[in-house]
């Protein structure tokens, strides 16, 4: 290394210091874009089309002004819940605790399947409509005192609570119930057995309430290392958890963010999907055949960082895009995040599912 050329440890030493001071002043940051931005302009393996983020920006403008796209659109999910209460902070809140890794190995009708009302639910709406359930039959699935209780909160009880339809069992289950009681824990631990008493601490700042979560539950911690930096911070579960408050309580209450617009999209496995579909991510020829071929990604492998920071970096330009075409546009990440799960949903339940999305095992998304 000649003299002039900065040492790479160091330089990640003093960001690291840089950003945990800056942590604890008065403006929170959460720093995922910064290294969602990093990983862009490192990526070899993963790259955004201009022309087509461009064309996406103008796309989803329009769409989401037909559809009067809003907060609001939370509440119309068919089984999320509609009452701004404090049932509905703990119900978020476990929600998102468990809110990954739904995709199966299966055919559709032999996965994973909640039966619910009459209904069969898959994905993310299978976890939906197994804690509704669950509340329906009085079991307490979303009282932290419950995930704690080993005599009560049982491994056989929760295999009842996430009971298939099918032959196939939620997939992760020990790490779900781990999630649970670990939680359990640090309520108990620090903030008096109720979330809500982490909503206040973070006094109305989405970063702040993010890094909360980061920094005291280990499962909300979603850092990867990527090149020369050793703490990209992700933190999809952590955020969609803000979001998801701030949708449900239409930015009122427990709901109420200042600064809402530091959130970023939720770095997961169907955003980047719709996002490639759009022509905006594109994969290079090994990558995109793993894909293609539904091979597993493993968790922290570098295509799966690209992939995810890519992501993040790609719904920003859409945000910016679409801020510089129509200045007095109230847009965020958050509302372009659920606007494009939603897309993809409509397409996969029309059978325009036309490239697989990726496959990576993990607690984080
Ligand atoms: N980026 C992003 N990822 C999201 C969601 C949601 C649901 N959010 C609700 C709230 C408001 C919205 O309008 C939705 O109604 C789930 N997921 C993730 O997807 C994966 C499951 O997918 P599938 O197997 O296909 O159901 C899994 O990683 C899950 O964590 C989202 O909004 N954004």
């Amino acid at each position: 290394m000649s003299d002039d050329e900065a040492d790479p440890e160091l330089l990640e030493l003093l960001r690291q210091h840089f950003q945990k001071s800056t942590l604890s002043s008065s403006q929170p940051e959460t720093y995922v874009l910064d290294g969602a931005e990093y990983v862009y302009d490192n990526s070899v393996d993963v790259a955004l089309d201009s022309q087509s983020t461009k064309a996406a920006a103008a796309m989803i403008y329009d769409q989401m002004q037909k559809k009067e796209y809003s907060t609001k659109n939370w509440s119309s999910h068919e089984l999320h819940p509609r009452s701004k209460d404090e049932n509905t902070v703990a119900f978020i809140f476990t929600l998102d605790l468990l809110n990954f890794s739904f995709w199966s190995e299966r055919d559709n009708d032999e996965r994973f399947t909640i039966e619910y009302k009459g209904k069969r639910w898959t994905g993310y709406s299978s976890l939906v409509a197994a804690l509704q359930r669950a509340l329906d039959e009085e079991i307490p699935i979303t009282s932290s005192d419950f995930w704690q209780n080993e005599e009560e909160c049982t491994e056989d009880l929760l295999k009842h609570v996430f009971r298939s339809s099918t032959e196939e069992e939620i997939p992760m289950f020990k790490e779900r119930l781990a999630c649970l009681r670990e939680a359990g824990q640090v309520l108990y631990e620090k903030y008096q057995c109720n979330f809500i008493n982490c909503i206040e601490a973070a006094d109305h700042s989405a970063a702040a309430l993010v890094n909360i979560l980061a920094e005291n539950f280990p499962c909300f911690n979603d850092v990867a290392s990527f090149e020369s930096r050793k703490r990209i911070r992700f933190l999809k579960r952590a955020q969609i958890c803000v979001a998801d408050l701030w949708a449900a309580f239409d930015g009122e209450g427990f709901g109420e963010f200042n600064d809402i617009d530091k959130i970023t999209m939720f770095a997961d496995y169907r955003v980047p999907q719709i996002l490639n579909s759009l022509g905006c991510l594109w994969y290079n020829p090994s990558l995109d055949s793993a894909i293609r071929h539904k091979q597993v990604i493993e968790s922290g492998h570098p295509w799966e960082i690209q992939l995810r920071g890519c992501s993040i970096w790609c719904v920003e330009l859409i945000r910016r895009e679409i801020i510089r075409t129509h200045p007095d546009a109230k847009v965020n990440a958050v509302l372009i995040d659920f606007f494009l799960y939603d897309t993809m949903k409509e397409r996969e339940l029309a059978g325009r599912e036309e490239v697989p999305h990726h496959r990576t095992r993990s607690i984080w998304y």
